[in-house]
């Protein structure tokens, strides 16, 4: 264990980013797209909407959520929410991605929680950090398929000083240990730098203890 995060280790060719640790090509092409059909099944249950944040502007990403809960923003704010918008519970997470994290991020405890992201040109998402957990011990799992993304990770504190490294097809991330809090963002696909999706774009998976 590195004292940092401690997945590192366990993975030899891990990178780690301001304390973040990537697994680059965690998955191969058959898991991705194994993966990204259990993701369109998530998707027809929970179709993606584009959310508002509280100070009224509208999100480039389109996401949905499986799982017990599903992370939501709108005009009252960003939370947790046990139903999706038409009311019913969200979809299962599937098992393709639970066996991730059960791989990568060091807990014996399932998640409760899967967001789906969904990048078509253009769209980014600006530095942030993730706390709207109930508890903030627990790692945050993310998972890329698709295009290639500019990932960037600040500091625990500040969001800069800053490091960047392009996220690709398989590339697995775990958020945890001191750098749990980090800030971090993605600047900017790289539209149809892979044909994962025919129709271009990028699909990435967040796994969280949400409650
Ligand atoms: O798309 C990514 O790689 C990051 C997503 C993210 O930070 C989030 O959903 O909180
Ligand atoms: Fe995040």
């Amino acid at each position: 264990m590195d004292g940092r995060n401690g997945v590192a280790d366990l993975f030899s060719d891990a990178v780690d980013l301001n304390g973040v640790t990537i697994m680059p090509g965690h998955l191969d092409r058959r898991a991705q797209e194994a993966m990204l059909d259990d993701l369109r099944a998530v998707a027809k249950a929970a179709p993606f909407r584009q959310y508002e944040t509280p100070g009224g502007r509208q999100m480039s990403v389109r996401m949905t959520a499986a799982g017990a809960r599903g992370w939501v923003t709108d005009r009252k704010g960003y939370r947790y929410a046990e139903t999706s918008f038409d009311g019913s519970p969200w979809p299962d997470i599937p098992a393709s991605v639970l066996t991730v994290w059960r791989q990568v991020s060091g807990v014996d405890r399932d998640p409760d929680s899967c967001l789906v992201n969904f990048y078509g040109e253009g769209a980014r998402m600006g530095l942030h950090q993730d706390k709207d957990e109930a508890d903030l011990h627990w790692p945050v799992v993310s998972i890329s398929l698709g295009d290639d993304a500019l990932f960037r990770v600040g500091g625990v504190e500040t969001p800069t000083p800053s490091k960047s490294r392009w996220l690709k097809s398989g590339d697995v991330a775990v958020i945890g240990g001191a750098a749990r809090l980090a800030w971090h963002g993605i600047d900017r696909i790289k539209f149809r730098s892979s044909d994962l999706l025919p129709e271009g774009g990028r699909v990435n998976v967040t796994l969280r203890m949400a409650g």
